[in-house]
């Protein structure tokens, strides 16, 4: 490593980002050359060396759920922070992260399942409004060329309307339903409905529905392009350095 490397230029953040030539990982790389507190040092993708990221103070990934952990091992065991977009962050597979950090108390992970500010704040008021209304769903949209489902954000707002659920004492949803063709009534995530809509045009979206006796609230959020996860994709490489161990969702980070 260089001396200018080693530093950063003018003493900016060095950034590598991993899934460089996909969707997010292009925007991010766009949106880091474009900060002036910030220095691209690398871009990796699919059949490059992350050794090609070494150089790198903090690591953005935006891959796919079968590679990360193996991309987030690499970051934490060489003492590289990492702020993380790839979706498929099951409870089991942040107790391992949470796991690695233990023996890395210098390293800081950033886990958020949506970058947007909106989406944010739209998942904040679903958890807000969760314990005034006996039903909810959740309808989420994406582009087609998106490979789960349902999305990290729909997983991750039925967690927290489930547990505002719990905590207010609200049973099971109301729902008579006998006869089902198989997924007409969505997936069940901890007690929630998901249904996943997949359609040419869309970005990401969601609705979270919910209904009590005479009324409904629909609470929706829309990205109409992936510019809207670089302010938050941007504000987490800049916090990471500060904050050790994990944090899931920008939440902390907005406040
Ligand atoms: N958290 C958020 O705000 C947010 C926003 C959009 C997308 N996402 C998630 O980010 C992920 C990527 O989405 P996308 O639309 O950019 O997908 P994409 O398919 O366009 O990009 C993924 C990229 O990762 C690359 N890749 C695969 N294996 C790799 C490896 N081992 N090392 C380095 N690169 C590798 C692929 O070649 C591809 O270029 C998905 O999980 C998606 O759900 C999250
Ligand atoms: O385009 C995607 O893929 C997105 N993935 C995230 C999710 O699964 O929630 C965030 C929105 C866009």
């Amino acid at each position: 490593m260089t001396d200018e490397q080693e530093k950063g230029r003018d003493g900016s953040i060095r950034v590598g980002v991993l899934g460089a030539r996909g969707r997010m990982g292009a925007e991010v790389c766009r949106a880091v050359d474009g900060a002036g507190d910030l220095e691209l040092v690398a871009a990796v993708d699919q059949g490059d060396e992350l050794s090609g990221a070494s150089a790198a103070e903090v690591v953005v990934d935006f891959t796919t759920p079968d590679v990360v952990m193996d991309n987030l091992r690499w970051c934490v065991d060489r003492g590289v922070h990492a702020v993380v977009g790839t979706t498929g962050f099951t409870r089991q597979r942040l107790e391992q992260v949470r796991g690695w950090l233990a023996d890395r108390p210098d390293v800081g992970v950033v886990i958020a399942p949506n970058f947007g500010i909106g989406a944010v704040l739209m998942m904040q008021f679903a958890a807000r409004a969760a314990r005034h209304f006996e039903s909810v769903e959740i309808i989420e949209q994406h582009h087609p060329r998106k490979l789960d489902a349902p999305s990290g954000t729909a997983t991750h707002t039925a967690r927290l309307v489930a547990q505002a659920r719990a905590e207010a004492g609200l049973g099971p949803t109301p729902d008579a339903t006998k006869d089902e063709v198989p997924g007409a009534r969505g997936a069940d995530i901890d007690g929630v409905r998901v249904h996943a809509v997949r359609a040419t045009g869309l970005v990401a979206h969601q609705e979270v529905l919910f209904g009590t006796l005479g009324e409904t609230l629909t609470i929706r959020h829309d990205s109409y392009d992936r510019v809207s996860f670089m302010p938050g994709v941007l504000l987490a490489v800049r916090a990471v350095r500060q904050r050790p161990g994990l944090t899931v969702g920008l939440d902390a980070l907005l406040d």
